[in-house]
């Protein structure tokens, strides 16, 4: 799905014409430690499209984005990832690992941070001052903190940001590069409610108006329930993909799980799975 670009404001990311999807699986499989993770997955991504990965906890929802990497192996059937093998492209993806923190005490400012996204493969070599590189580095990193709204804080100690600002940065650091394909991996871990609402629209905007595919591992849908253009459930070893409308379902859930299952709609609109296998504690809560 291609949607229009902004009009206003900074245009970071710079999709370029690609003639096919940026990602396509067919068939694939992962495994790790002589245990299959999860297989069968059929997935497309194109320019501008928004993918949530779903599951329980060991479902291999960060293997799956180490296998787009080319960090860990395909098992079975293709992955094509920007048109190339996995690992192949990857200096056209930017890559929000899982669980980043930054020590209060931490000196290093925010826009530093940012900047590690273009040029942390070469430390200890800095881009010569003044120069025409420098400067575009200089105006690339200003663009990407504009985009994700840091402005204010960027030039603090990142040790002394919010959980909420910190995260900002660090997805100005992955859209540094002006990537095609942005991999984020629970992004919204640790963020409370408003910060993870302003997150997740940060997110759907670089997605559906800079046209930046992204494919991001989500404990919770609900934040980015109304962004998401198609999810993929991967659990008990099988995966189910489609909309949110086609998966987040009774009857998908239940044949995945191979066990009743039930999605009921909280009046805020909320999705809440009632009968997962793993869950714990009454057997209900907000759809991991
Ligand atoms: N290098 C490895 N060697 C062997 N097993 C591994 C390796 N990496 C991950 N695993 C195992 O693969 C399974 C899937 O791990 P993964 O981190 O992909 O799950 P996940 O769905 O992202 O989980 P979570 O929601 O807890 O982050 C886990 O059981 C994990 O212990």
């Amino acid at each position: 799905m291609t949607r229009p670009r902004a009009v206003d404001g900074p245009r970071l990311p710079a999709p370029r014409a690609e003639s096919g999807p940026v990602l396509e699986l067919r068939a694939a499989a992962a495994r790790r430690g002589g245990r299959t993770l999860w297989s069968g997955v059929e997935l497309t991504v194109r320019e501008g499209e928004f993918t949530a990965v779903l599951g329980p906890n060991g479902a291999g929802k960060s293997t799956l984005v180490k296998m787009l990497l080319g960090a860990a192996p395909v098992a079975a059937g293709e992955v094509r990832v920007l048109g190339a093998r996995p690992g192949q492209a990857n200096h056209r993806i930017g890559y929000l690992p899982q669980r980043r923190s930054f020590d209060a005490s931490m000196r290093i400012r925010g826009i530093d941070v940012v900047r590690l996204g273009l040029d942390g493969d070469r430390w200890g070599v800095p881009l010569p001052f003044g120069g025409p590189r420098h400067r575009d580095a200089r105006q690339r990193v200003a663009e990407a903190v504009e985009l994700v709204g840091a402005s204010a804080y960027a030039h603090r100690p990142i040790g002394q940001c919010s959980g909420g600002e910190q995260q900002r940065l660090l997805i100005a650091q992955a859209l540094v590069r002006r990537p095609q394909l942005l991999l984020l991996d629970e992004p919204l871990d640790s963020l409370d409610l408003s910060h993870q609402g302003g997150v997740a629209a940060l997110i759907g905007r670089i997605c559906h108006q800079e046209g930046v595919a992204v494919v991001m591992v989500a404990h919770d849908v609900n934040p980015i329930l109304h962004h998401l253009d198609q999810v993929l459930y991967l659990a008990e070893g099988g995966s189910a993909g489609g909309t949110p409308e086609e998966v987040i379902t009774s009857a998908t859930l239940t044949r995945l799980y191979g066990t009743r299952v039930e999605v009921l709609r909280a009046s805020d609109g909320r999705l809440v799975v009632v009968g997962r296998p793993e869950t714990t504690g009454g057997g209900h809560g907000a759809l991991r």
